[in-house]
């Protein structure tokens, strides 16, 4: 039911493409002229009034889209500068570098021939998904002053140097687009990590290829065989994205009493705001009843939202009492409990293998007891941001840290995922990029590159929250963990600057009236 949009690998790109030209439906030459055609098209949809404009032009077919878009331009009135490599292309890049040297010449691809006036436009189609190591010599140089200029770069499929499995750049060199065209799909690289950032806004064009996408799985037209690596790795989520049943799941029907939407107890510690804050969010996202579970008998001070109920949980024998209630549907545990208590609580509520979030301290917790790791189940969504999850998989942030030198290169995607492989749960890395892992299941990917505001004390705490309330409505792990991140990404969107965490679980209301809920 939740869906989102597919996000290819580079492999799947090319499969997609090879079956294609196989099918004997189109050529690669009538694929690059729609590349170029469309690219341009971009352009010229955004700046409208014919310019200046440098294509850089490197040596596979990513360059041979850029000579098509020089061409185009051209036509269109632009004054055009291609500076491009002597090499000898693929026959379909040698076709257009040929048609473009019957309308003008080609200067070297280098350096000191970028423009000097600072409104030309400069297209990047130096490398693409064909980027395999990192840029070298003269490549390098110009890419080098290329992530220094402050000219609007057009980037096709993505700027050069980036790896579009891993949205990690191969080298420190690192140019910034405006506006990257990519074609038929989202690209991994495009959504995370230096990608997600340098990319600018990005365009799927449309390329004729969606055919063969959608019948991968099958035979091609010509009888053959598809030869695509099967795995998708992973889906783009968008509030545009939610489906009728989604939406009719986060509604109330009007036959349903509190008990119907779920009980969800969230566990307070040292820092009861932290878990305050958790409550609060999940009784806005729709939890019939919210309990929170301090460890000293609670003082009748009138601390807000009066809609909280209150149980005192201090011994591990109390948390395994409290979860034999049958009505209570989820658990959080983390966010300003201690560590200690976050320890001591664990393993019955771990025992009771029912849905829980475990988030902060109490990751914390997992990360120094072997045997709390070894208690985790398929009902929890573990929520570590960068520091926690380097805790907790060390070795897999490791292989972050280092610049790749091939591609490629090992991802945030990959991490997420080999993480949740390992621990056997859903797990939510957060970011700007969000990835939302499980086993067995193609990752999900919510991104917030204009939710800044977001790096606030207690975001944390309240998205632990979302999620808590919607695994107590009865959302399974994975969509849970999917759709708190959209709502809390959303609420933070509409919220805007000023943000605190105290406002976030506020906005929801508003969140579900956009979404139609
Ligand atoms: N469906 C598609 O994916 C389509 C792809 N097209 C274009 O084709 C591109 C892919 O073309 P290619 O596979 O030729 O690859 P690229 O044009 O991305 O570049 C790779 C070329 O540079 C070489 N190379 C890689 N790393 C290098 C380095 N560090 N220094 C020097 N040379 C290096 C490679 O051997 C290869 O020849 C896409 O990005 C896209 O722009 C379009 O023409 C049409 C449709
Ligand atoms: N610059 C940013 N842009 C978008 N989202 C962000 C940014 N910084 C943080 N976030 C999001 O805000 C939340 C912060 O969580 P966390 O680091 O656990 O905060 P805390 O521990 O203070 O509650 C996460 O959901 C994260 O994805
Ligand atoms: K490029």
């Amino acid at each position: 039911m939740l869906k989102g949009t597919e996000i290819l690998s580079c492999a799947q790109m090319r499969a997609i493409e090879s079956a294609a030209m196989a099918s004997g439906e189109v050529t690669g030459l009538e694929l690059m002229e729609r590349a170029g055609r469309a690219v341009a098209g971009q352009i010229r949809l955004r700046w409208p009034k014919p310019g200046r404009v440098t294509v850089l032009c490197g040596p596979g077919n990513n360059g041979g889209d850029g000579y098509v878009v020089a061409r185009r331009l051209h036509r269109a009135g632009w004054r055009v500068r291609v500076l491009g490599l002597e090499n000898t292309p693929g026959p379909d890049a040698a076709k257009m570098k040929r048609l473009w040297q019957e309308i003008g010449p080609i200067l070297p691809l280098e350096a000191n021939l970028l423009p000097t006036a600072p409104d030309d436009l400069i297209v990047d189609a130096i490398f693409g998904i064909g980027l395999t190591r990192p840029p070298e010599d003269a490549i390098a140089a110009l890419l080098t002053q290329l992530a220094d200029v402050t000219n609007p770069l057009v980037a096709i499929d993505c700027p050069s140097g980036l790896c579009l499995d891993s949205g990690r750049f191969l080298s420190q060199i690192a140019p910034r687009a405006v506006l990257t065209i990519t074609f038929d799909s989202l690209k991994t690289g495009h959504l995370i990590d230096a990608g997600l950032e340098h990319c600018g806004k990005v365009i799927v064009a449309d390329i004729g290829l969606s055919h063969w996408r959608r019948y991968r799985q099958a035979t091609r037209p010509d009888g053959k065989d598809v030869t695509l690596p099967r795995r998708i790795t992973s889906h783009h989520l968008r509030i545009s994205d939610l489906d009728p049943d989604t939406m009719q799941q986060l509604g109330k029907q009007s036959s349903a009493h509190k008990f119907s939407h779920g009980h969800a107890l969230i566990i307070s510690g040292m820092a009861p705001g932290a878990a305050r804050l958790s409550a609060r969010a999940a009784l806005r996202v729709g939890a019939g009843l919210v309990t929170l579970c301090p460890e000293e008998p609670p003082l009748d001070i009138p601390t807000p939202p009066d809609a909280l109920m209150r149980r005192w949980l201090d011994e591990p024998e109390d948390m395994a009492h409290a979860l034999q209630d049958t009505r209570v549907t989820a658990l959080c545990i983390g966010p300003g409990c201690g560590i200690d208590r976050a320890a001591a609580l664990l393993p019955p509520a771990l025992a009771a293998r029912g849905p829980c979030v475990l988030d902060a301290d109490a990751l914390s917790a997992i990360a120094i007891d072997p045997n709390l790791w070894d208690a985790l189940h398929d009902g929890c969504v573990l929520t570590p941001h960068g520091g926690e999850f380097a805790r907790l998989f060390p070795d897999l942030t490791r292989r972050l840290s280092d610049i790749p030198a091939t591609g490629p290169a090992w991802s945030r995607l990959d991490a997420a995922q080999e993480a949740a492989a390992r621990s056997g749960t859903c797990l939510l890395l957060k970011g700007r990029d969000t990835i939302i892992a499980a086993p067995f299941e193609q990752a999900r990917i919510v991104t917030s590159l204009d939710t800044p505001w977001l790096a606030t004390a207690g975001a944390g705490d309240v998205l632990a929250g979302i999620i808590t309330g919607l695994l107590a409505r009865g959302f399974n792990p994975f969509d849970a963990a999917s759709l708190g991140a959209l709502i809390h990404a959303q609420a933070a969107r509409l919220f805007g600057p000023g943000l605190i965490a105290d406002d976030l679980p506020d906005m929801i209301p508003q969140v579900f009236r956009q979404m139609g809920v």
